[in-house]
């Protein structure tokens, strides 16, 4: 018998002890289903053998109405007894090779899988699928090791690629963190996504399961639907001509809009960034008190959070959450993030919290988070050094981290994972002074939402919606050219002149000399 198709849209794991009071199994099971359930995992964790196979049994047969197939977690001999579709083994569990000697040849078998080797073994051992997780901390299993993390799935999936193992994610998915989970977890190198999602509590613990089975398939298939580019971009053709045009507009947008900026900042550079926010004509907020930030991302238009000196961390992972619910871009600036351990670890929990729009630091800060010492820090300085080869720096860091990246610099590399583009306006009294590159990222967290303000339509699937590398590019080469003028000026004698001077021609800054002077290539 050919084996079924297995159809990992949607997988719902049972879990009789998370239903809410008064709803009988049963009845939750045939709700999930109608939403629109693709497969169902039986996990029994405390009945004995005799009330799993009966469990089972009364599964398969509701299952049955929808074409639905039914693995059995963990035992070969319920799934025999049954007459399951097939088992879902653990890595503790009975291996692939002695559970296929012992099922049909047809049975479906998937493993979990926490970490690169075991997708590995997953794969050569011919698994039909492995259950990558636990994505997200989750109250339904007692989790022996550290949850794995939005950013930790993806090399799990290049391993898979080219094989016909198939992936789900589980671990504390829900329709608010679905998108974020599907955009993030994604082969860096492959661009292979997750074939689906598998859920115990979001639909189990769920009055209305049948709404909440509608509502993650929804998303799960809208996400499928769109394009796996990088956080928002459609795949446009790029050319300096049209990035300069593109640049033009979104100033005139911002002119019009006057966008609100949310900034989480450092206390050094706050001044500046308020300031330089009014001269492009947008509005900035710093507030940093987390139970404020469901109002403040309902009121703006994006979110800069700059790492700083980091004394705002639960602002920063409550902002981030905010505003990656309601698609409005998040620029993170982690300044200073080669400096000491904390900052990488706080970097590391805060990409995992929320999905950046864009990342932009210099390359001391871009090579720390790209893993490599090419180029080291002093400080939250750059060391002056540059890459050998900062295009695929770029690139590969965007793609790894889903997100535009914005290498500044003499040069300022910008990448999408797809088109990497280098500006090359800019003048050395920026380095001059304090907070340069911290109003670099107010400037690209203005150009950004206005990049989100001109889409109207929602972009169903995606996790935000505009050109955020269109967005980037206008941010940089606002201050960039700002300076060149500045430092041209005759009242300018030295860096406590030029940063007023920089404020002025950044406010008088016209489309004119944008599109006259910008400086753009586009290398891929
Ligand atoms: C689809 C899916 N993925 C992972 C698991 C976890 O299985 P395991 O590691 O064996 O843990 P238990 O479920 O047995 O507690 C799963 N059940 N389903
Ligand atoms: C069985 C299992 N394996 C890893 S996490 C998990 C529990 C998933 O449950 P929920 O979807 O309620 O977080």
């Amino acid at each position: 018998m050919p084996k079924p198709p297995l159809d990992l849209t949607l997988y719902l794991v049972t879990g009789r002890e998370l239903l809410p009071p008064g709803k009988d199994y049963y009845e939750s099971l045939d709700e999930s289903l109608q939403g629109g359930v693709t497969l169902v995992q039986v996990r029994e964790k405390k009945a004995d053998t005799a009330e799993f196979v009966e469990v089972a049994v009364k599964t398969i047969e509701i299952c049955k109405k929808y074409n639905v197939p039914v693995l059995i977690n963990d035992r070969i001999d319920v799934c025999l007894a049954s007459g399951a579709a097939g088992v879902h083994l653990g890595q503790t569990d009975m291996p692939i090779s002695l559970a296929r000697r012992l099922l049909p040849p047809e049975a479906m078998i998937g493993i979990s899988a926490g970490n690169v080797d075991e997708a590995r073994a997953a794969k050569d051992a011919g698994a039909d699928y492995v259950g990558i997780g636990a994505l997200w901390w989750t109250e339904s299993k007692q989790l022996v090791k550290d949850v794995l993390g939005v950013r930790g799935v993806g090399p799990l999936l290049d391993v898979l690629e080219g094989s016909s193992t198939k992936a789900v994610a589980i671990g504390g998915i829900k329709t608010t963190n679905i998108l974020r989970s599907l955009h993030g977890a994604v082969g860096p190198v492959s661009l292979r996504t997750l074939d689906g999602v598998a859920v115990i509590s979001a639909i189990v613990s769920s009055p209305r399961p049948k709404q909440a089975a509608q509502e993650i398939k929804s998303l799960v298939t809208a996400f499928r639907r769109s394009s796996p580019g990088i956080i928002t971009m459609p795949l446009t053709l790029r050319t300096p001509e049209s990035l300069k045009e593109g640049v033009v507009r979104l100033m005139a947008r911002i002119r019009k809009d006057t966008p609100i900026i949310h900034q989480i900042t450092n206390n050094v550079t706050v001044n500046s960034l308020a300031n330089v926010t009014l001269a492009i004509r947008a509005s900035p907020i710093m507030a940093t008190t987390p139970q404020e930030m469901p109002d403040l991302a309902r009121l703006c238009h994006a979110l800069l959070i700059n790492f700083g000196t980091i004394t705002d961390k639960a602002g920063m992972l409550a902002a981030g959450r905010e505003y990656n619910a309601r698609k409005k871009p998040i620029v993170f600036d982690p300044v200073g993030i080669g400096a000491t351990s904390y900052r990488k670890e706080a970097a590391k929990e805060i990409l995992n919290t929320w999905q950046a729009a864009v990342i932009k630091g210099n390359p001391g800060e871009i090579g720390a988070m790209y893993g490599s010492s090419e180029v080291e820090s002093r400080g939250v300085d750059s060391s002056g050094q540059v890459f050998s080869d900062p295009v695929k720096v770029v690139r590969d860091l965007a793609r790894r981290e889903r997100c535009v990246v914005v290498m500044t610099g003499r040069e300022d590399y910008i990448s999408d994972g797809l088109s990497v583009i280098r500006l090359s306006n800019g003048h050395s009294l920026l380095g001059d002074i304090t907070g340069a590159g911290c109003m670099a990222g107010s400037c690209v967290a203005t150009f950004c939402a206005a990049a989100r303000l001109e889409v109207e339509e929602e972009w169903v699937g995606r996790l935000g919606r505009g050109d955020m590398l269109l967005g980037a590019a206008g941010g940089v080469l606002a201050l960039s050219i700002a300076s060149e003028l500045a430092a041209a000026r005759p009242d300018v004698k030295g860096s406590g002149t030029f940063l007023p001077a920089l404020i002025d021609e950044v406010y008088n800054l016209t489309p004119e000399t944008m599109m006259r002077r910008a400086k753009i290539e586009v290398l891929e």
